[in-house]
Protein backbone atom coordinates (compact mmCIF):
# COMPACT_ATOMS: atom_id res chain seq x y z
CA UNK A 1 0.00 0.00 0.00
CA UNK A 2 0.83 3.72 -0.72
CA UNK A 3 3.01 4.47 2.27
CA UNK A 4 3.38 1.27 3.43
CA UNK A 5 6.24 2.07 5.72
CA UNK A 6 4.88 4.85 7.38
CA UNK A 7 2.08 3.18 8.46
CA UNK A 8 3.91 0.38 9.28
CA UNK A 9 6.20 2.44 11.82
CA UNK A 10 2.85 4.18 13.31
CA UNK A 11 1.22 0.91 13.69
CA UNK A 12 4.05 -0.91 15.26
CA UNK A 13 4.59 2.11 17.79
CA UNK A 14 1.13 1.67 18.65
CA UNK A 15 1.50 -1.96 19.16
CA UNK A 16 4.49 -1.58 20.99
CA UNK A 17 2.50 0.69 23.18
CA UNK A 18 -0.32 -1.33 23.42
CA UNK A 19 1.87 -4.18 24.90
CA UNK A 20 3.35 -2.12 27.91
CA UNK A 21 2.13 -3.41 31.19
CA UNK A 22 1.29 0.09 32.75
CA UNK A 23 0.72 2.92 30.55
CA UNK A 24 2.34 5.80 31.77
CA UNK A 25 3.40 9.38 30.45
CA UNK A 26 7.31 7.46 29.68
CA UNK A 27 5.30 5.07 27.49
CA UNK A 28 2.99 7.56 25.63
CA UNK A 29 6.37 9.66 24.89
CA UNK A 30 8.26 6.84 23.60
CA UNK A 31 5.11 6.10 21.30
CA UNK A 32 4.93 9.79 20.51
CA UNK A 33 8.89 9.85 19.70
CA UNK A 34 8.36 6.91 17.36
CA UNK A 35 5.50 8.46 15.37
CA UNK A 36 7.11 11.88 15.26
CA UNK A 37 9.99 10.21 13.90
CA UNK A 38 8.13 7.77 11.21
CA UNK A 39 6.67 10.92 10.08
CA UNK A 40 9.77 13.53 9.50
CA UNK A 41 11.10 10.13 7.64
CA UNK A 42 8.10 10.44 5.25
CA UNK A 43 8.87 14.21 4.83
CA UNK A 44 5.69 15.64 6.59
CA UNK A 45 7.56 19.15 7.62
CA UNK A 46 8.43 19.63 10.88
CA UNK A 47 6.07 22.31 12.17
CA UNK A 48 2.80 19.68 11.20
CA UNK A 49 5.05 17.10 13.01
CA UNK A 50 5.32 19.35 15.94
CA UNK A 51 1.92 20.05 16.20
CA UNK A 52 0.57 16.53 15.67
CA UNK A 53 2.48 15.36 18.50
CA UNK A 54 1.47 18.11 20.72
CA UNK A 55 -2.30 17.23 20.06
CA UNK A 56 -1.81 14.04 20.46
CA UNK A 57 -0.41 14.61 24.16
CA UNK A 58 -3.42 17.53 24.68
CA UNK A 59 -6.07 15.19 23.69
CA UNK A 60 -4.91 12.06 25.81
CA UNK A 61 -3.89 13.87 28.89
CA UNK A 62 -3.34 10.50 30.93
CA UNK A 63 -3.39 12.33 34.33
CA UNK A 64 -7.30 13.16 34.05
CA UNK A 65 -8.61 9.88 32.65
CA UNK A 66 -11.21 8.27 34.73
CA UNK A 67 -9.83 5.55 36.50
CA UNK A 68 -10.55 1.92 34.52
CA UNK A 69 -10.30 4.07 30.78
CA UNK A 70 -8.73 1.98 28.70
CA UNK A 71 -5.81 3.93 28.22
CA UNK A 72 -4.46 2.23 25.28
CA UNK A 73 -7.74 3.07 23.78
CA UNK A 74 -7.71 6.37 24.21
CA UNK A 75 -4.07 6.88 22.15
CA UNK A 76 -4.89 5.11 19.57
CA UNK A 77 -7.88 6.99 19.17
CA UNK A 78 -5.83 10.24 19.67
CA UNK A 79 -3.41 9.00 16.86
CA UNK A 80 -5.78 8.39 14.29
CA UNK A 81 -7.71 11.36 14.83
CA UNK A 82 -4.80 13.82 14.78
CA UNK A 83 -3.53 12.12 11.43
CA UNK A 84 -6.88 12.74 9.44
CA UNK A 85 -6.75 15.95 10.59
CA UNK A 86 -3.33 16.54 9.48
CA UNK A 87 -4.84 15.02 6.11
CA UNK A 88 -7.82 17.22 5.60
CA UNK A 89 -8.60 20.17 4.35
CA UNK A 90 -11.77 20.83 5.89
CA UNK A 91 -13.46 21.03 2.45
CA UNK A 92 -15.12 18.72 -0.07
CA UNK A 93 -14.67 18.78 -3.77
CA UNK A 94 -16.96 19.06 -6.74
CA UNK A 95 -18.02 15.81 -7.78
CA UNK A 96 -19.42 15.15 -11.05
CA UNK A 97 -22.86 14.13 -11.11
CA UNK A 98 -24.32 11.11 -13.99
CA UNK A 99 -26.27 12.56 -16.77
CA UNK A 100 -25.54 16.20 -16.15
CA UNK A 101 -22.42 17.70 -18.54
CA UNK A 102 -19.49 18.74 -16.11
CA UNK A 103 -15.83 20.36 -17.52
CA UNK A 104 -13.39 19.00 -15.66
CA UNK A 105 -9.69 21.13 -16.63
CA UNK A 106 -6.46 19.05 -15.41
CA UNK A 107 -3.67 21.57 -14.93
CA UNK A 108 -0.26 20.77 -14.25
CA UNK A 109 3.83 21.02 -14.89
CA UNK A 110 5.49 19.02 -17.53
CA UNK A 111 5.93 15.20 -16.73
CA UNK A 112 3.63 15.50 -13.31
CA UNK A 113 1.51 12.64 -15.32
CA UNK A 114 -1.14 14.70 -16.35
CA UNK A 115 -1.97 13.11 -19.55
CA UNK A 116 -2.39 9.33 -18.36
CA UNK A 117 -4.09 10.97 -14.98
CA UNK A 118 -6.61 12.66 -16.90
CA UNK A 119 -7.03 9.03 -18.52
CA UNK A 120 -7.02 7.30 -15.27
CA UNK A 121 -9.87 9.70 -14.18
CA UNK A 122 -12.20 9.13 -17.09
CA UNK A 123 -11.51 5.69 -16.74
CA UNK A 124 -12.71 5.70 -12.99
CA UNK A 125 -15.90 7.58 -13.65
CA UNK A 126 -16.69 5.30 -16.83
CA UNK A 127 -16.47 2.12 -14.62
CA UNK A 128 -19.10 3.98 -12.57
CA UNK A 129 -21.51 4.18 -15.15
CA UNK A 130 -20.70 7.94 -16.53
CA UNK A 131 -20.06 8.97 -20.03
CA UNK A 132 -16.69 10.66 -20.04
CA UNK A 133 -14.88 12.06 -22.73
CA UNK A 134 -11.06 13.11 -23.43
CA UNK A 135 -10.37 16.59 -25.08
CA UNK A 136 -6.00 17.36 -25.45
CA UNK A 137 -5.51 21.06 -25.47
CA UNK A 138 -2.10 20.49 -24.57
CA UNK A 139 -0.20 21.49 -27.85
CA UNK A 140 2.82 23.12 -26.32
CA UNK A 141 4.48 19.42 -25.94
CA UNK A 142 4.61 17.49 -29.26
CA UNK A 143 3.79 14.18 -28.77
CA UNK A 144 0.75 14.93 -26.65
CA UNK A 145 -1.85 14.60 -28.35
CA UNK A 146 -0.71 10.81 -29.16
CA UNK A 147 -0.23 10.23 -26.03
CA UNK A 148 -3.82 11.01 -24.71
CA UNK A 149 -5.02 9.20 -28.06
CA UNK A 150 -3.41 6.04 -27.30
CA UNK A 151 -4.30 6.46 -23.56
CA UNK A 152 -7.86 7.13 -24.37
CA UNK A 153 -8.11 4.45 -27.45
CA UNK A 154 -6.95 1.88 -24.58
CA UNK A 155 -9.43 2.86 -22.31
CA UNK A 156 -12.20 3.39 -24.84
CA UNK A 157 -12.84 6.79 -23.94
CA UNK A 158 -13.82 8.68 -26.81
CA UNK A 159 -11.39 11.52 -27.36
CA UNK A 160 -10.62 15.09 -29.36
CA UNK A 161 -7.67 17.06 -30.59
CA UNK A 162 -5.69 18.20 -33.53
CA UNK A 163 -2.32 17.35 -34.66
CA UNK A 164 -2.26 21.08 -36.80
CA UNK A 165 -3.97 23.23 -34.51
CA UNK A 166 -1.67 25.22 -32.29
CA UNK A 167 -4.72 27.36 -30.63
CA UNK A 168 -5.27 25.25 -27.14
CA UNK A 169 -8.50 27.84 -26.55
CA UNK A 170 -9.67 26.71 -30.13
CA UNK A 171 -9.44 23.08 -29.57
CA UNK A 172 -10.62 23.48 -26.11
CA UNK A 173 -13.92 25.25 -27.19
CA UNK A 174 -14.56 22.51 -30.04
CA UNK A 175 -13.83 19.62 -28.16
CA UNK A 176 -15.90 20.66 -25.19
CA UNK A 177 -18.81 21.53 -27.14
CA UNK A 178 -18.80 18.41 -29.23
CA UNK A 179 -18.99 15.82 -26.72
CA UNK A 180 -21.81 18.42 -25.20
CA UNK A 181 -23.25 17.34 -28.02
CA UNK A 182 -22.83 14.17 -27.78
CA UNK A 183 -24.20 13.65 -24.39
CA UNK A 184 -21.08 13.18 -22.62
CA UNK A 185 -22.01 14.17 -19.05
CA UNK A 186 -18.10 14.09 -18.07
CA UNK A 187 -15.56 16.20 -20.20
CA UNK A 188 -12.25 15.97 -19.56
CA UNK A 189 -9.87 19.04 -20.81
CA UNK A 190 -5.81 17.85 -20.70
CA UNK A 191 -4.20 21.04 -20.82
CA UNK A 192 -0.41 22.00 -22.01
CA UNK A 193 2.51 21.67 -18.75
CA UNK A 194 5.47 23.63 -18.71
CA UNK A 195 8.85 22.85 -16.73
CA UNK A 196 7.87 24.90 -13.95
CA UNK A 197 5.62 27.61 -12.65
CA UNK A 198 5.87 30.06 -15.33
CA UNK A 199 3.12 33.27 -16.35
CA UNK A 200 2.73 31.89 -19.89
CA UNK A 201 1.76 28.53 -18.42
CA UNK A 202 -0.51 30.48 -16.50
CA UNK A 203 -1.65 32.75 -18.76
CA UNK A 204 -2.93 29.90 -21.02
CA UNK A 205 -4.61 28.15 -18.27
CA UNK A 206 -6.75 31.51 -17.79
CA UNK A 207 -7.68 31.17 -21.08
CA UNK A 208 -8.56 27.84 -21.35
CA UNK A 209 -10.72 28.00 -18.42
CA UNK A 210 -12.49 30.89 -19.41
CA UNK A 211 -13.72 29.53 -23.08
CA UNK A 212 -14.71 26.25 -21.45
CA UNK A 213 -15.92 27.60 -18.14
CA UNK A 214 -14.82 24.26 -15.95
CA UNK A 215 -16.63 23.26 -13.19
CA UNK A 216 -13.63 21.69 -11.59
CA UNK A 217 -10.24 22.71 -12.40
CA UNK A 218 -7.46 19.68 -10.98
CA UNK A 219 -3.96 20.52 -10.24
CA UNK A 220 -1.60 16.97 -11.21
CA UNK A 221 1.13 17.17 -8.87
CA UNK A 222 4.00 15.13 -9.26
CA UNK A 223 4.08 13.14 -5.12
CA UNK A 224 7.98 12.39 -4.84
CA UNK A 225 8.78 16.52 -4.35
CA UNK A 226 7.55 15.51 -1.01
CA UNK A 227 7.34 19.22 0.88
CA UNK A 228 7.58 21.14 -1.85
CA UNK A 229 4.06 20.42 -2.80
CA UNK A 230 2.68 23.25 -0.56
CA UNK A 231 4.61 26.01 -2.48
CA UNK A 232 3.36 24.44 -6.02
CA UNK A 233 -0.20 23.54 -4.98
CA UNK A 234 -0.59 27.20 -3.34
CA UNK A 235 0.63 28.74 -6.62
CA UNK A 236 -1.89 26.85 -8.76
CA UNK A 237 -4.04 27.39 -6.34
CA UNK A 238 -4.19 31.05 -6.79
CA UNK A 239 -3.41 31.08 -10.26
CA UNK A 240 -5.70 28.97 -11.75
CA UNK A 241 -8.87 28.54 -9.62
CA UNK A 242 -8.03 24.84 -8.60
CA UNK A 243 -10.55 23.24 -6.83
CA UNK A 244 -9.04 19.44 -5.92
CA UNK A 245 -5.51 17.76 -6.52
CA UNK A 246 -4.30 14.82 -7.51
CA UNK A 247 -0.83 13.69 -6.26
CA UNK A 248 1.07 10.99 -8.79
CA UNK A 249 3.81 8.76 -8.52
CA UNK A 250 2.57 8.13 -4.50
CA UNK A 251 3.97 4.35 -5.32
CA UNK A 252 6.77 3.66 -3.29
CA UNK A 253 7.77 7.29 -2.44
CA UNK A 254 8.61 8.13 1.01
CA UNK A 255 7.96 11.54 0.94
CA UNK A 256 4.53 11.03 -0.22
CA UNK A 257 3.66 11.29 3.07
CA UNK A 258 4.85 15.21 3.13
CA UNK A 259 3.24 15.84 -0.28
CA UNK A 260 0.01 15.08 0.96
CA UNK A 261 0.18 16.66 4.26
CA UNK A 262 1.68 19.76 2.34
CA UNK A 263 -1.06 19.89 -0.59
CA UNK A 264 -3.82 19.38 2.96
CA UNK A 265 -2.03 22.39 4.18
CA UNK A 266 -2.63 24.20 1.79
CA UNK A 267 -6.72 23.83 2.14
CA UNK A 268 -6.85 21.90 -1.47
CA UNK A 269 -8.88 18.82 -1.10
CA UNK A 270 -6.35 15.71 -2.52
CA UNK A 271 -9.36 14.09 -4.89
CA UNK A 272 -6.95 10.90 -5.92
CA UNK A 273 -3.96 9.47 -5.65
CA UNK A 274 -1.85 7.81 -8.45
CA UNK A 275 0.17 4.77 -7.79
CA UNK A 276 1.45 3.20 -11.03
CA UNK A 277 1.44 4.11 -15.20
CA UNK A 278 -1.42 2.24 -15.17
CA UNK A 279 -5.03 2.65 -15.75
CA UNK A 280 -6.07 0.39 -12.26
CA UNK A 281 -3.12 2.06 -10.38
CA UNK A 282 -5.41 4.95 -8.82
CA UNK A 283 -7.20 5.69 -5.90
CA UNK A 284 -9.84 7.50 -4.39
CA UNK A 285 -8.11 9.82 -1.81
CA UNK A 286 -10.68 9.77 1.34
CA UNK A 287 -9.19 10.67 4.73
CA UNK A 288 -10.27 8.34 6.93
CA UNK A 289 -10.50 5.01 4.89
CA UNK A 290 -6.80 6.41 4.35
CA UNK A 291 -5.81 6.66 7.34
CA UNK A 292 -7.18 3.29 8.60
CA UNK A 293 -5.51 1.31 5.95
CA UNK A 294 -2.40 3.23 6.37
CA UNK A 295 -2.55 2.03 10.14
CA UNK A 296 -3.81 -2.03 8.55
CA UNK A 297 -7.00 -1.42 9.68
CA UNK A 298 -9.17 -1.21 6.26
CA UNK A 299 -11.48 0.63 4.56
CA UNK A 300 -14.83 -0.76 4.29
CA UNK A 301 -16.05 1.88 1.67
CA UNK A 302 -12.88 1.15 -0.75
CA UNK A 303 -13.82 -2.59 -0.52
CA UNK A 304 -17.33 -1.80 -1.22
CA UNK A 305 -16.38 0.13 -4.48
CA UNK A 306 -13.74 -2.23 -5.42
CA UNK A 307 -15.82 -5.27 -5.08
CA UNK A 308 -18.95 -3.78 -6.93
CA UNK A 309 -16.17 -2.79 -9.85
CA UNK A 310 -15.17 -6.86 -10.50
CA UNK A 311 -17.40 -9.12 -8.82
CA UNK A 312 -20.57 -9.40 -11.14
CA UNK A 313 -23.28 -9.78 -8.82
CA UNK A 314 -24.86 -13.33 -9.91
CA UNK A 315 -21.41 -14.82 -8.90
CA UNK A 316 -21.69 -13.67 -5.38
CA UNK A 317 -21.47 -16.23 -2.75
CA UNK A 318 -24.13 -16.52 -0.64
CA UNK A 319 -22.04 -17.34 2.52
CA UNK A 320 -22.96 -14.68 4.69
CA UNK A 321 -25.96 -16.48 6.52
CA UNK A 322 -22.97 -19.15 7.04
CA UNK A 323 -20.69 -16.83 8.85
CA UNK A 324 -23.42 -15.47 11.23
CA UNK A 325 -24.74 -18.92 11.61
CA UNK A 326 -22.08 -20.31 12.75
CA UNK A 327 -18.13 -20.10 13.90
CA UNK A 328 -15.15 -18.57 10.99
CA UNK A 329 -13.98 -22.35 9.90
CA UNK A 330 -11.48 -23.12 7.41
CA UNK A 331 -13.78 -23.39 4.82
CA UNK A 332 -15.18 -20.24 4.92
CA UNK A 333 -11.63 -18.98 4.46
CA UNK A 334 -10.97 -20.89 1.73
CA UNK A 335 -14.22 -19.41 0.23
CA UNK A 336 -13.53 -16.10 1.06
CA UNK A 337 -9.56 -16.48 -0.93
CA UNK A 338 -11.46 -17.39 -3.93
CA UNK A 339 -13.41 -15.05 -3.88
CA UNK A 340 -10.61 -12.57 -3.12
CA UNK A 341 -8.24 -13.85 -6.30
CA UNK A 342 -11.10 -12.93 -8.44
CA UNK A 343 -10.64 -9.23 -7.62
CA UNK A 344 -7.44 -8.23 -9.36
CA UNK A 345 -4.58 -6.36 -7.39
CA UNK A 346 -4.13 -8.21 -4.25
CA UNK A 347 -2.38 -5.18 -2.73
CA UNK A 348 -4.82 -2.41 -3.21
CA UNK A 349 -7.51 -5.40 -2.10
CA UNK A 350 -5.82 -6.65 0.98
CA UNK A 351 -5.02 -3.13 2.91
CA UNK A 352 -8.67 -2.28 2.84
CA UNK A 353 -9.61 -5.38 4.24
CA UNK A 354 -8.87 -4.79 8.01
CA UNK A 355 -6.92 -7.35 9.85
CA UNK A 356 -4.44 -7.88 7.01
CA UNK A 357 -0.65 -7.46 7.92
CA UNK A 358 1.13 -4.67 6.36
CA UNK A 359 3.12 -7.20 4.31
CA UNK A 360 0.23 -7.86 2.12
CA UNK A 361 -0.24 -4.07 1.41
CA UNK A 362 3.32 -3.33 0.97
CA UNK A 363 3.36 -2.50 -3.12
CA UNK A 364 5.60 -4.50 -4.72
CA UNK A 365 4.61 -7.85 -2.48
CA UNK A 366 1.16 -8.36 -4.35
CA UNK A 367 3.03 -11.48 -5.39
CA UNK A 368 4.04 -12.90 -2.56
CA UNK A 369 0.82 -12.10 -1.02
CA UNK A 370 -1.22 -13.73 -3.55
CA UNK A 371 1.55 -16.50 -3.35
CA UNK A 372 0.71 -16.98 0.15
CA UNK A 373 -3.30 -17.22 -0.80
CA UNK A 374 -2.42 -20.10 -3.25
CA UNK A 375 -0.37 -22.03 -0.71
CA UNK A 376 -3.02 -21.42 2.06
CA UNK A 377 -5.30 -23.06 -0.73
CA UNK A 378 -3.49 -25.85 -1.57
CA UNK A 379 -2.86 -26.93 1.92
CA UNK A 380 -6.72 -26.63 2.69
CA UNK A 381 -7.27 -28.84 -0.52
CA UNK A 382 -5.67 -31.64 1.33
CA UNK A 383 -8.11 -31.03 4.42
CA UNK A 384 -11.03 -33.48 5.13
CA UNK A 385 -14.19 -32.47 5.62
CA UNK A 386 -14.15 -32.69 8.95
CA UNK A 387 -11.21 -30.86 9.28
CA UNK A 388 -12.27 -27.50 7.22
CA UNK A 389 -15.62 -26.83 9.23
CA UNK A 390 -13.86 -28.27 12.44
CA UNK A 391 -14.28 -26.10 15.35
CA UNK A 392 -12.31 -27.63 17.84
CA UNK A 393 -8.93 -25.90 18.36
CA UNK A 394 -7.82 -29.34 19.67
CA UNK A 395 -8.52 -31.36 16.78
CA UNK A 396 -5.98 -30.58 14.36
CA UNK A 397 -3.23 -32.36 16.47
CA UNK A 398 0.21 -32.97 15.10
CA UNK A 399 -0.36 -36.62 13.53
CA UNK A 400 -3.25 -34.51 11.07
CA UNK A 401 -0.85 -31.75 10.75
CA UNK A 402 1.67 -34.04 9.26
CA UNK A 403 -1.12 -35.59 7.11
CA UNK A 404 -1.82 -32.31 5.48
CA UNK A 405 1.64 -31.03 5.45
CA UNK A 406 2.42 -34.52 3.42
CA UNK A 407 -0.63 -34.13 1.36
CA UNK A 408 -0.39 -30.81 -0.01
CA UNK A 409 3.41 -31.20 -0.86
CA UNK A 410 3.93 -28.03 1.80
CA UNK A 411 6.37 -27.95 4.80
CA UNK A 412 4.45 -28.93 8.44
CA UNK A 413 5.63 -25.45 9.43
CA UNK A 414 3.77 -23.71 6.77
CA UNK A 415 0.38 -25.17 7.08
CA UNK A 416 1.09 -24.49 11.22
CA UNK A 417 1.62 -20.84 10.12
CA UNK A 418 -1.98 -21.14 7.35
CA UNK A 419 -3.43 -22.22 11.16
CA UNK A 420 -2.42 -19.68 13.34
CA UNK A 421 -3.26 -17.29 10.54
CA UNK A 422 -6.48 -18.56 10.48
CA UNK A 423 -6.67 -18.49 14.31
CA UNK A 424 -6.12 -15.35 14.19
CA UNK A 425 -8.90 -14.14 12.10
CA UNK A 426 -11.23 -16.16 13.48
CA UNK A 427 -10.16 -14.72 16.74
CA UNK A 428 -11.21 -11.03 15.31
CA UNK A 429 -14.33 -12.56 13.86
CA UNK A 430 -15.32 -14.47 17.27
CA UNK A 431 -14.89 -10.49 18.90
CA UNK A 432 -17.59 -8.95 16.71
CA UNK A 433 -21.27 -8.90 18.60
CA UNK A 434 -23.34 -10.96 16.42
CA UNK A 435 -25.58 -7.65 15.67
CA UNK A 436 -22.49 -6.08 13.83
CA UNK A 437 -22.40 -9.66 11.61
CA UNK A 438 -25.52 -8.81 10.42
CA UNK A 439 -25.32 -5.76 9.28
CA UNK A 440 -28.54 -4.73 7.74
CA UNK A 441 -27.93 -1.90 4.89
CA UNK A 442 -30.23 -1.13 2.07
CA UNK A 443 -28.17 0.78 -0.41
CA UNK A 444 -25.07 1.48 -1.47
CA UNK A 445 -24.93 4.60 -0.18
CA UNK A 446 -25.28 4.29 2.91
CA UNK A 447 -22.97 1.24 2.86
CA UNK A 448 -20.46 3.80 1.90
CA UNK A 449 -21.09 6.07 4.41
CA UNK A 450 -21.33 3.87 7.04
CA UNK A 451 -17.63 2.85 6.29
CA UNK A 452 -16.90 6.43 6.45
CA UNK A 453 -18.65 7.46 9.22
CA UNK A 454 -17.06 4.50 11.12
CA UNK A 455 -14.65 5.46 13.72
CA UNK A 456 -11.44 3.57 12.96
CA UNK A 457 -11.10 1.23 15.87
CA UNK A 458 -14.37 0.51 14.93
CA UNK A 459 -14.28 -0.41 11.51
CA UNK A 460 -11.26 -2.89 13.05
CA UNK A 461 -13.88 -4.36 15.33
CA UNK A 462 -15.24 -5.41 12.27
CA UNK A 463 -12.89 -7.31 11.82
CA UNK A 464 -11.17 -9.75 9.75
CA UNK A 465 -13.07 -10.91 6.31
CA UNK A 466 -16.44 -10.49 7.66
CA UNK A 467 -16.91 -6.92 6.79
CA UNK A 468 -16.01 -8.14 3.26
CA UNK A 469 -18.48 -11.06 3.88
CA UNK A 470 -21.26 -8.78 5.01
CA UNK A 471 -20.53 -6.60 1.43
CA UNK A 472 -20.85 -9.18 -0.65
CA UNK A 473 -24.11 -10.31 0.55
CA UNK A 474 -24.86 -6.69 0.57
CA UNK A 475 -24.26 -6.37 -3.24
CA UNK A 476 -26.70 -9.02 -4.04
CA UNK A 477 -29.05 -7.04 -2.40
CA UNK A 478 -28.09 -3.48 -4.00
CA UNK A 479 -27.12 -4.14 -7.75
CA UNK A 480 -30.86 -4.36 -9.39
N1 LIG B 1 5.25 5.47 -10.99
C1 LIG B 1 4.32 6.30 -11.45
N2 LIG B 1 4.50 6.92 -12.61
C2 LIG B 1 3.54 7.75 -13.05
C3 LIG B 1 2.35 7.98 -12.31
N3 LIG B 1 1.59 8.86 -13.01
C4 LIG B 1 2.29 9.15 -14.13
N4 LIG B 1 3.46 8.49 -14.17
C5 LIG B 1 4.51 8.55 -15.19
O1 LIG B 1 5.01 9.87 -15.25
C6 LIG B 1 5.48 10.15 -16.55
C7 LIG B 1 4.92 11.49 -17.03
O2 LIG B 1 3.54 11.30 -17.28
P1 LIG B 1 2.75 12.15 -18.37
O3 LIG B 1 1.34 11.74 -18.27
O4 LIG B 1 3.43 12.08 -19.68
O5 LIG B 1 3.00 13.57 -17.79
P2 LIG B 1 2.32 14.94 -18.16
O6 LIG B 1 2.23 15.69 -16.89
O7 LIG B 1 1.08 14.73 -18.93
O8 LIG B 1 3.34 15.62 -19.06
P3 LIG B 1 3.02 16.86 -20.01
O9 LIG B 1 1.93 16.40 -20.93
O10 LIG B 1 4.29 17.08 -20.68
O11 LIG B 1 2.60 17.97 -19.14
C8 LIG B 1 5.07 8.99 -17.43
O12 LIG B 1 6.16 8.15 -17.59
C9 LIG B 1 3.99 8.31 -16.59
O13 LIG B 1 3.90 6.93 -16.87
C10 LIG B 1 2.18 7.30 -11.04
O14 LIG B 1 1.20 7.45 -10.31
N5 LIG B 1 3.20 6.48 -10.68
Amino acid sequence: MVLAQLGGSIAAALARMGRATVVDEKVLAECLNEIARALLQADVRFETVRDVRANIKGTVNLDALAAGTDKRRVIHQAVVGELCRMLDPGKPAFTPTKGKPSVVMFVGLQGSGKTITCTKYADYYRRKGFNPALVCADTFRAGAFDQLKQNASKAKIPFYGSYIESDPVKIAVEGVDRFRKEKCDLIIVDTSGRHKQEAALFEEMRQVSEATKPNLVIFVMDGSIGQAAFDQAQAFKQSASVGAVIVTKMDGHAKGGGALSAVAATRSPVIFIGTGEHLPDFEVFDVKPFVSRLLGMGDLSGLIDKIQDVIPINQQPDILDELTKGAFTLRLLYQMFQNLQNMGPLGQLFSMIPGFSAQFIEKGKEKEGQAKIKRYMTIMDSMTEKELDNTNPKLMNESRITRIARGSGRLVKEVVDMLEEHKRMAKMWSKLPLANRKLNMNNRGSLKSLGNALPPNMLNQLGGLNGLQNMMKQMGTQRK
